[in-house]
């Protein structure tokens, strides 16, 4: 049977299909890759925080499964609004990078700890990040494709830029990278560094279940699910600088999770762990850390977020 995958058409989102494509030939299926243009691609002059984050990068993609033309939709986990519509299904994550944001320069020499230094980032999360942790650099909008924002680094419109290492790998930039920044510190988005895979909830049950044996990964998965659960209790779309890492230890799941402010001034972080045995375990995990961070101090950094915006 031949598998249609829907997909943006940006190089990294490319490779990340073939990637999946890959897994799906191994366990036997044919394959049949089929780009699109979101609204994430088309809007390039606008921050993603002003274009409204929800769903730009996975609106057609879904649609195009709501409409029965593909099988299965590839995307970032982090794109991924955290609901999605009723009709479709999270059937896999793939396993998981490195999650770390990493520094890219072209200068060997790049120093972060001087001041004055301009570095680009298009992520609310990592512009606050940034404010807070490296106080004397500036930020400035790098948005685009991976490639356009090389691009702008090669043109000197800032003197490095802030990514995720999973992106940087993937397309073959690490020889670029300065600085790998600590998780601890640079807490990545929900999903940051996986796969994951869409489709239809009326898909064929053997047929979904042959197809997440082929590429799902479960303790990502259970990561992803705690994560995805925190993220959709803070009500947050990419463009909050909320940020959530969950790792598996032997059976314990243990979720980082966190809301800044813009300015950076303001930081609410939760660490809890729980067992990882169930999905709802891992889900109410996600939860209850986010409804900690909202309680200690979250609810009133998004009230100032949003007075912010108007
Ligand atoms: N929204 C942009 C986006 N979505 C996924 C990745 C990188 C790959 C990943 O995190 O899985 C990136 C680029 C970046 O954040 O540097």
């Amino acid at each position: 049977m031949k598998i249609r995958l829907a997909t943006r058409a940006s190089r990294l989102a490319l490779w990340q299909t073939e990637h999946v494509a890959a897994l799906l030939q191994q366990a036997g299926f044919e394959t049949e890759i089929v780009p699109m243009q979101t609204t994430g691609d088309a809007v390039q002059d606008r921050s993603l925080a002003k274009i409204g984050s929800k769903g730009v990068f996975t609106e057609e993609l879904e649609n195009s499964l709501l409409r029965g033309d593909t099988h299965l939709a590839v995307h970032s986990a982090k794109d991924v609004q955290s609901s999605i519509p009723r009709e479709l299904e999270l059937l896999a994550f793939l396993e998981r990078e490195q999650v770390n944001d990493v520094v890219l320069s072209f200068n060997e020499n790049f120093v972060l700890d001087q001041p004055g230094i301009v570095l680009g980032t298009s992520s609310t999360r990592r512009k606050a990040q940034l404010r807070r942790f490296y106080p004397h650099a500036e930020t400035a909008e790098a948005r685009g494709n991976l490639q356009t924002r090389l691009r702008k680094l090669e043109e000197g419109q800032f003197d490095a830029l802030v990514l995720a290492y999973a992106g940087v790998h993937r397309m073959g930039y690490e020889h670029l990278v300065r600085y790998t920044l600590p998780t601890s510190q640079f807490v990545p988005a929900t999903g940051q560094g996986s796969i994951a895979v869409e489709c239809a909830a009326d898909l064929d049950a053997d047929l979904k279940a042959r197809l997440k044996a082929a590429l799902d990964h479960p303790a990502t998965h259970t990561c992803l699910l705690a994560e995805r659960a925190f993220l959709h209790t803070m009500e947050g779309g990419c463009s909050i600088p909320s940020f959530a890492l969950a790792t598996l230890d032997g059976g314990r799941l243990r979720l980082h999770g966190g809301l800044i402010s813009l300015s950076g001034e303001e930081y609410v972080e939760e660490i809890q762990t729980a067992d990882a045995a169930t999905e709802a375990g891992a889900r109410a995990l996600g939860v209850a850390v986010a409804d900690a961070v909202l309680a200690r101090g979250g609810r009133e950094i998004l009230a100032s977020i949003r007075e912010h915006r108007g």
